[in-house]
This record gives structure tokens, C-alpha cells and sequence, in this order.
């Protein structure tokens, strides 16, 4: 079956559907992971979004369902150049297909993704709506009228608090979902925490009484500045106990701090941006996906700045020291891409074990 894709600038292209058959509206970006497309899938961050992967065979290992970063399909459509429907993986126990249909989620192949990746880089992130009837003026009007939810992060965050213990640990870790990738979940258990989960609007007061040794803000889909009450909340655990922010958290923190944030013209996301970490001028390759950066100018006095980005120089990490904040704008915790980052976790978290 045909599917339509209506740019914002008025460009329509024209491929053919997989997964489920619909009409959506979203904000098209692209994705240079050469491999990932399950992780970049169910990564919330994506949530509201629709996907171009650059990389031009997709679906040729499957889904496997132990990739995955969260519960369901986060991005509103894929669109790929050539879809493979013959998966070859011995993890993999069904097609891209099938998994897409299953979630409801639009797929498009047969589309001149390098093409529309250049118009992307042209013109900047823009909004799509892609559908597998026939555009009408209706859904032109449905485009121009569509604004990015700003409530976003409330459709992707836990709804009531969890805490998963690990035995023996006695670190005890607070992270606020503001759609959390399981990776970083993960990555906590997996260097001894006990880990305490918190719905994105969870007070201050109430991660105070849970006497916590740290506490992470994690990633999530949408403009930092969406999320007054949130920024709100975080000014009350400035200083009280050790905090780590990645991706929107690292916005967050910045914001919260009285630094400004922007949008990049058409973001990170891809599996090999190399940053350099100014503190030992050592280079390590990173996996990204984030439309948004803080803004280098606008950093306080106190914000020393800890990584950079080789291909832009935007801003990829920041702290301050006395107190305790450190945030990256990259995933350490990988998933999917490289895993040079993990160790940002570790030391964290081992800074952390020498406080206690
Ligand atoms: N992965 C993330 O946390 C993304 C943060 C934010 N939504 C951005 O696009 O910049």
C-alpha cells in the first residue's frame, strides 16, 4: 500500500507502508545508527516524533524484545529506504513488520531517505504528516495547525513511584523519570544501586524524606522549557544531595541553574558523535539523540563546562563542583551505540560509595 509523506515545506514524497496503515502528524528527524533501529524505537526521548534512519537496510536482524528501552513503540512512524522483511538473527523472534503493526505504528519504505535527510539539514527539524490515504486539504490544515505536545513528558513518565533493590547494595539512588531509557536503569542496578523511581512531577519535598545518596534526572522526549513546574521542583534539591542529569535531565539542570537552552537546527542523533572530555583532553565516541543544547554563552560562573562536541562544539557535559552536579548531553548508558560512556556511570556512582 502507498503512503504520503507532507512536509511542512510543502515537499510530498511518495513510498510504500509497513506496519500500520494511518494518517500521523509529527516532527521528522533523522538517525545516522548504522545499526539500533529497536533501541531508537522504544528510546521515550522519540516519543512525538517520526524517524528517518539514513542507514538504508532496515529490519534485517529483526526485534528480539531484550534491545528494547521501554514497553512500546515511542516515535509516531519510521520511514526507511529499503525495509528487509526476512529478518537473519538467531535473537530475533519477529519481523519489524509485525512489531510495528502490533504497536500501531506507521512505517514507510521505499523513500529517498538521503534526499530527505539533506532537506532536513537544509531546512531544519520540520513537522510531517504521513499518511496511507490520499492527502486532502483537510490534512493540510491538520499539519499547519499541529504544535508539539508540551505535556509530553507526562504521556512517557511513570505513573506511581518504584523502587528496585538489589541485594546487598546499600547506595541507595533516586532517578526521576521524565521518560527514562531502561538502559539507565540498568546501568544503576548494574553497579550495585538500589534504585528508587519517581514520576516526573514527584515533589522535592517527598525525594527529600526517601534519604537518598543521589539522585539522576533522566531523558525524555521535547523542549526543556516545556517543564516550569519541574524546573521548579529541582531549584529545592540544589545542594541537598548529589545529582546527575542526562540528555533533557542535563537541560533541565542548566535551566534550573540560570542557563539557557535552544534548539539545534536538526539536532544529535546517531551512534558515533565523538566529544572530547576537557578534563583529560580525551576523545570518546558517543551515542546522541537530542534536539535541543545548552547554550555555551549563557553559562554561569559556576558551571565549568566537561565535554564538548567535535562536530559542532556545542556543550556536552557541565558541573559544579560545590555542588556536586555533573550532567552530559550524550547517553553514557549507550543503548544503542558505543559503550565508552559507561564508565561516567561507574566513577559517578563510586564518587557517590566514598561520600556515604
Ligand atoms: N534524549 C533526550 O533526553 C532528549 C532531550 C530533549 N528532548 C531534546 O531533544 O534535546
Amino acid at each position: 500500500m502507498k503512503a504520503s509523506i507532507l512536509l511542512e515545506d510543502g515537499t510530498i514524497l511518495e513510498g510504500i507502508s509497513f506496519g500500520s496503515k494511518k494518517t500521523i502528524v509529527g516532527e521528522i528527524v533523522f538517525n545516522t545508527g548504522m545499526t539500533g533501529y529497536e533501541e531508537i524505537l522504544t528510546d521515550p526521548s522519540y516519543a512525538g516524533q517520526v524517524v528517518v534512519m539514513t542507514y538504508p537496510l532496515i529490519g534485517n536482524y529483526g526485534i528480539n524484545l531484550e534491545d528494547k528501552e521501554s514497553e512500546k513503540v515511542q516515535p509516531k512512524a519510521l520511514i526507511v529506504k529499503e525495509y528487509i522483511n526476512h529478518p537473519s538473527n538467531y535473537r530475533s523472534i519477529k519481523n519489524l513488520d509485525e512489531y510495528l503493526e502490533e504497536n500501531n505504528i506507521l512505517g514507510v519504505s521505499n523513500v529517498d531517505t538521503r534526499m530527505l535527510t539533506k532537506k532536513i539539514r537544509e531546512k531544519g527539524v520540520m513537522k510531517c504528516l504521513i499518511t496511507t490515504e490520499t492527502i486532502s486539504s483537510f490534512m493540510k490544515e491538520q499539519l499547519d495547525n499541529y504544535t508539539f505536545p508540551k505535556d509530553i513528558v507526562s504521556k512517557v513518565s511513570i505513573k506511581d513511584k518504584k523502587i528496585i533493590e538489589n541485594k546487598n547494595s546499600t547506595i541507595n539512588i533516586g532517578l526521576v523519570d521524565f521518560g527514562v531509557k531502561k538502559s539507565i536503569v540498568d546501568k544503576l542496578v548494574e553497579n550495585g544501586c538500589n534504585v528508587t523511581i519517581y514520576p516526573h512531577n514527584t515533589k522535592a519535598s517527598e525525594i527529600l524524606e526517601d534519604n537518598l545518596d543521589g539522585l539522576f534526572l533522566s531523558n525524555g522526549p521535547g523542549d526543556p522549557k516545556d517543564l516550569d513546574n519541574v524546573i521548579e521542583n529541582i531549584k529545592n534539591l540544589i545542594g541537598k544531595m548529589p545529582l546527575y542529569g542526562i540528555c533533557l535531565g542535563h537541560q533541565l539542570l542548566a535551566l534550573v541553574l540560570g542557563a539557557d537552552t535552544y534548539k539545534l537546527k536538526y539536532g544529535h542523533r546517531g551512534s558515533n558523535h565523538p566529544v572530547m572530555n576537557l578534563l583529560n583532553n580525551k576523545v570518546i565516541i558517543s551515542s546522541q539523540n537530542h534536539g535541543y543544547a545548552v547554550d555555551e554563552k549563557s553559562l554561569t560562573n559556576e558551571m565549568e563546562i566537561t565535554y564538548k562536541n567535535l562536530n559542532d562544539d556545542t556543550i556536552e557535559g557541565f558541573m559544579v563542583k560545590d555542588k556536586f552536579i555533573k550532567s552530559v548531553q550524550f547517553h553514557p548508558e549507550a543503548g544503542p551505540g558505543p559503550v565508552d560512556g559507561n564508565v561516567i556511570i561507574k566513577e559517578w556512582i563510586d564518587e557517590i560509595k566514598n561520600l556515604a
